[in-house]
């Protein structure tokens, strides 16, 4: 059988460049390759269907067909449309009617169309529906982030909304994400408060009932335990010296420390301020912890900040200000990772040193970080909002720390909490790594989705209402 996974935005290459170099490049890219992959192992002929891209700042995406090396099963498949140049997730939505055509086109060349197709975000459903509406092949939604609780979370209201508007296009988003949930055959989240939280957000009401089952699978992503695992890698001795070399050209007294790590994309969303201010409001948190905020693709952020792209760069120089204000050089360090091997690696020596992972998002849909940081045995101090509610407690046992990333005071007490008393610290080190290969495995969530898909093809959905200007490649109306 062959699926297509449908992923219009981000990229995907056997490097995975610029996994969080760049907002779109993150957990979803993570999600999807290692799901397909697990499908491929599972004896399905998966394709991931991206766009192909010629642009010398982004060499990587350039050819048409690529694969993972070693890896039988997955196909990447890179269509031209919109253009060849890099444009960012929020300047596709226009060019998806071309990306349909584009698969259609493969698909007729080749003479077998896909049985079934999983869409991802908000970009992936819309096409996936197009495709529907078009050749009737069945197709599931998972949103990995939707736009109603972002457009909540960055504050906006009717008044502001058209400014917004302009940067992050939920005029389309929104439009799109309600006609993905409506139409497909089913709705693949992380958790089950994903469901009834997210889905519920007045703004999908009428497209989608959350208490209708059969519209809904709860499916849990997994964790890498191939990469994340608390078994020393030998990268482990060159990320230690690079760990060592970042603190002691900060600052001579700081080496043997624990060490708060932050790993997420540089995004407003995930209020790594919020963190630093809790951390710098704290003379206990100063005094016994280092703070070591992740930087994909710049060495020293104090220097050169202003290279990482769009709004990255913005939350680096607020994060460099706050610092700054607080004469704090010498405590908030920056290290660049490239990887998620030597991520891995970062966070066993942070465990061993009695460290801390924290996530301080306003909103998180699920959280695929602290789950890995777990899977190499560090704990996590994470926000109670969105996925880490579900998996850092469990039958009532704790497998970690919630807080409330708006309050200040709540961030700063569970980090001390994880810092300070070392007894629980090492007591939630020895169990979380087992924790997560036990409950979080990419087969297990390749299975739970073929489950539910070998379902599904038996059914046929309602034939969707596409907005025209999807069809057209026009105007949305304003979504107020
Ligand atoms: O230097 C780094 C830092 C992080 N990562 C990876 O980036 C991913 C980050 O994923 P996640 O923590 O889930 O955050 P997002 O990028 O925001 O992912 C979105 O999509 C995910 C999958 O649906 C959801 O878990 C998130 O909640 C949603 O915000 C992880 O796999 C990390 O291993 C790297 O590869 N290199
Ligand atoms: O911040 P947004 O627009 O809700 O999107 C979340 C982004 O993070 C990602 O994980 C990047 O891969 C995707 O889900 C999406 O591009």
């Amino acid at each position: 059988m062959k699926i297509a996974f449908l992923n219009p935005q981000g990229n995907f290459d056997s490097l995975d460049s610029h996994w969080t170099d760049h907002p779109d490049f993150g957990g979803q890219l993570v999600y999807v390759k290692e799901l397909a992959i697990a499908m491929a192992s599972l004896g399905i002929d998966v394709d991931i269907i991206t766009r192909r891209i010629v642009d010398e700042e982004w060499p990587e995406f350039s050819e048409s067909f690529d694969s993972y090396p070693g890896v039988g099963g997955v196909r990447i498949v890179r269509m031209e449309f919109g253009g060849l140049k890099f444009l960012p997730k929020e300047k596709l939505w226009k060019h998806l009617k071309d990306y349909v055509v584009e698969i259609e086109k493969l698909y007729e060349k080749e003479g077998e169309f896909p049985s079934f197709v999983t869409a991802h975000y908000g970009d992936g459903g819309i096409a996936a529906a197009i495709l529907n509406f078009k050749r009737d092949i069945p197709f599931s939604f998972t949103a990995h982030s939707l736009g109603a609780q972002k457009m909540d979370k960055l504050g906006i209201t009717l008044e502001n909304f058209h400014e917004f508007d302009q940067i992050y296009n939920f005029s389309y988003r929104i439009p799109a994400e309600r006609v993905s949930m409506r139409y497909s055959t089913i709705n693949f989240v992380s958790t089950r408060q994903e469901r009834f939280e997210q889905y519920s957000h007045p703004l999908y009401r009428g497209w989608i009932e959350v208490e209708d089952d059969s519209k809904f699978a709860v499916v849990p992503p997994g964790v890498n335990t191939g990469i994340f695992s608390p078994v020393p890698s030998e990268l482990d001795e060159e990320i230690n010296e690079r760990y060592n070399y970042t603190v002691t050209s900060y600052s001579t007294d700081r080496l043997e420390k624990p060490v708060i790590i932050s790993s997420s994309r540089i995004d407003p969303k995930k209020n790594i301020s919020g963190l630093l201010k809790a951390y710098l409001s704290d003379s206990e948190l100063v005094e016994t912890a280092n703070l070591l905020i992740v930087t994909r693709g710049i060495s020293n952020v104090y220097s050169d900040y202003n290279v990482l792209r769009n709004e990255a760069s913005e939350v680096l120089k607020k994060l460099v200000s706050l610092i700054d204000e607080h004469n704090a050089r010498n405590k908030v360090f920056f290290m660049n990772i490239s990887n998620q091997w030597e991520l891995a690696a970062l966070y066993r020596i942070a465990s061993r040193k009695g460290g801390v992972f924290a996530l301080t998002s306003l909103y998180e849909p699920f959280g695929l970080a602290p789950l890995e940081a777990m899977a190499c045995g560090l704990p996590v101090v994470a926000t109670r909002n969105g996925g880490p509610s579900e998996f850092l407690k469990r039958h009532g046992v704790e497998y970690g720390v919630l807080i409330d990333p708006e309050n200040t005071a709540s961030i700063a007490n569970g980090l001390k909490r994880l810092i300070l008393d070392k007894d629980f610290n090492r007591e939630l080190t020895a169990r979380i790594s087992e924790y997560v290969g036990k409950y979080y495995s990419w087969k297990a969530t390749a299975r739970g989705y073929l489950e539910v898909i070998e379902e599904k093809m038996k059914h046929r959905n309602e034939v969707p209402e596409i907005p025209e200007f999807f069809l057209t490649g026009g105007e949305a109306p304003s979504l107020f």
